[in-house]
């Protein structure tokens, strides 16, 4: 047996990012830069109003205050979007709104909540400071610079950031196409008719949501027959277009253990069995003249679920060029469970919180990798280490989350509120 370790680090080091590209910045949600995108124009783009409320020359509003306010014309209104600057008359103030372009030779804005807000001649309780509520043309970020360095993954801000500076295409690493094949004449896919010894595909959806939760792009969902021709043949087609594919089933030691079969000596293909319970048997290589990176997990669901988290969630972030985290936190334990020996141990658990507010875990929907049900019930895996037979009550464990943080919180919240409202009224 190998270590966790021993194969992560044999796949990662495999794995590479797919090639560039240069895309429409409205598809690089998602994806990682791989160039500096630079601003095409000042933000903003122009002198503009950050109140609504009047534009004015500060020194006609000398001595402004509420015993004294001060009386100006006011020469008409400057609405957002209005497309050219209006010129200022001294001694007069333009009504202007939030965004609008401020007139030439206006040098700041009274809010309108500091005036009496009268459209022909307006009072004026204060003088402003110079530049009062003017947001000037550049102050973001100027023509020419970078607005965006590479190596940035584009989420939500990173896209206003860019449509805002006229950037219309960056070069980022290609998204991520995903193949999914369940292996097994067992298996039936999802709503057609169940038959005797059949069982429903889970891990292919499974799979999918995993694979599109992660930020990657399920492209093909499929079934498998033990069938060796079959088998090759698919998996060749996808070598085609593929970025990576996931299998599952028939890597163990059965006599239909199709996927070890096909792939042995395939490319760079090896099968291990690796230290950890669930995901003991597990192949990786990368194939074809594209070198695609070709995982293929253990059939049984959970053994599935463990082996995505562990192995190829890093490879994929790698593949996209993300930095691969392996971000984890930490639980209190408090009811304990024997764990394999010599095995690193992944252990369903359900999150509640501790007194201090901590996280604290206990195991929940059973122990073999079989478990299907039971697995949803889960929100985390709790990690052990080879060496420990038993996980004790009191003892911190590392945790693998299962669903997001906020999520589990907001559960956590609500189940608090309900004790809360449960406890109140419960001896009345
Ligand atoms: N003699 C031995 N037998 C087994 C060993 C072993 O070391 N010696 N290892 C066991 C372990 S651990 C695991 S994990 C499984 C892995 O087996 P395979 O990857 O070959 O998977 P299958 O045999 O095809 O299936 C295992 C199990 O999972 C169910 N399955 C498969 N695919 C799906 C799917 N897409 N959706 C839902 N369920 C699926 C399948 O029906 C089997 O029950 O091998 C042990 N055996
Ligand atoms: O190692 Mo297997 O993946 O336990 O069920």
């Amino acid at each position: 047996m190998i270590s966790v370790e021993e194969h992560l680090e044999n796949i990662l080091e495999q794995v590479h990012p797919v090639e560039t590209r240069t895309v429409p910045v409205p598809r690089a949600h998602g994806l990682v830069t791989t160039a500096d995108a630079r601003s095409q124009v000042d933000l903003p783009r122009f002198d503009n109003s950050s109140m609504d409320g009047y534009a004015v020359r500060r020194e006609d509003l000398r001595g402004a205050s509420p015993e004294n306010p001060v009386l100006l014309p006011v020469s008409g209104d400057v609405a957002a979007g209005d497309p050219l600057p209006r010129e200022h008359v001294p001694g007069q103030a333009w009504r202007i709104m939030t965004g609008a372009p401020i007139p030439v030779g206006a040098d700041a804005v009274v809010r309108v909540e500091d005036t009496d807000g009268h459209v022909r001649e307006a009072q004026f309780r204060v003088q402003p400071e110079e530049g009062a509520n003017i947001r000037r043309a550049g102050e973001d970020v100027r023509a020419g610079e970078v607005v965006l360095p590479a190596g940035t993954r584009v989420g939500a801000p990173q896209l206003a950031a860019l449509v805002s500076a006229g950037v219309e295409q960056v070069e980022v690493v290609g998204p991520v196409r995903v193949v999914v094949l369940s292996t097994g004449d067992e298996l039936v896919p999802v709503g057609e008719p169940v038959g005797p010894g059949q069982i429903v595909d889970s891990n292919g959806p499974m799979l999918e949501a995993l694979v599109r939760e992660a930020g990657f792009f399920p492209v093909h969902v499929g079934h498998l027959p033990d069938d060796e021709s079959a088998t090759k043949k698919e998996i060749k087609h996808h070598l085609d277009h593929a970025d990576a594919i996931i299998t599952t089933g028939g890597v163990s030691k059965g006599a239909y253990d199709i996927v070890k079969k096909v792939l042995s000596g395939e490319g760079t293909t090896e099968f291990v069995e690796v230290a950890m319970q669930p995901g003991k048997p597990q192949g990786f290589g990368v194939l074809g003249k594209r070198k695609v990176p070709v995982f293929t997990l253990p059939g049984n669901p959970v053994s599935a679920l463990v082996s995505f988290e562990v192995f190829v969630r890093p490879a994929l972030e790698r593949r996209a060029g993300r930095r691969v985290s392996d971000s984890t936190t930490t639980g209190l334990v408090t009811t304990g469970w024997r764990s394999a020996s010599d095995r690193r141990t992944y252990t369903r658990v359900r999150i509640s919180r501790d007194v201090t507010g901590e996280y604290a875990v206990e195991p929940v929907g059973g122990a073999g990798s079989h478990l299907v049900a039971g697995l949803a019930m889960a929100d985390a895996l709790a990690v052990s280490g080879a060496d420990e037979e038993e996980v004790t009550a009191g003892s911190q464990v590392e945790l693998v989350l299962l669903r997001p943080r906020r999520e589990i919180d907001g559960r956590l919240s609500a189940e608090e509120s309900d004790a809360g409202t449960t406890g109140d009224g419960g001896e009345a």
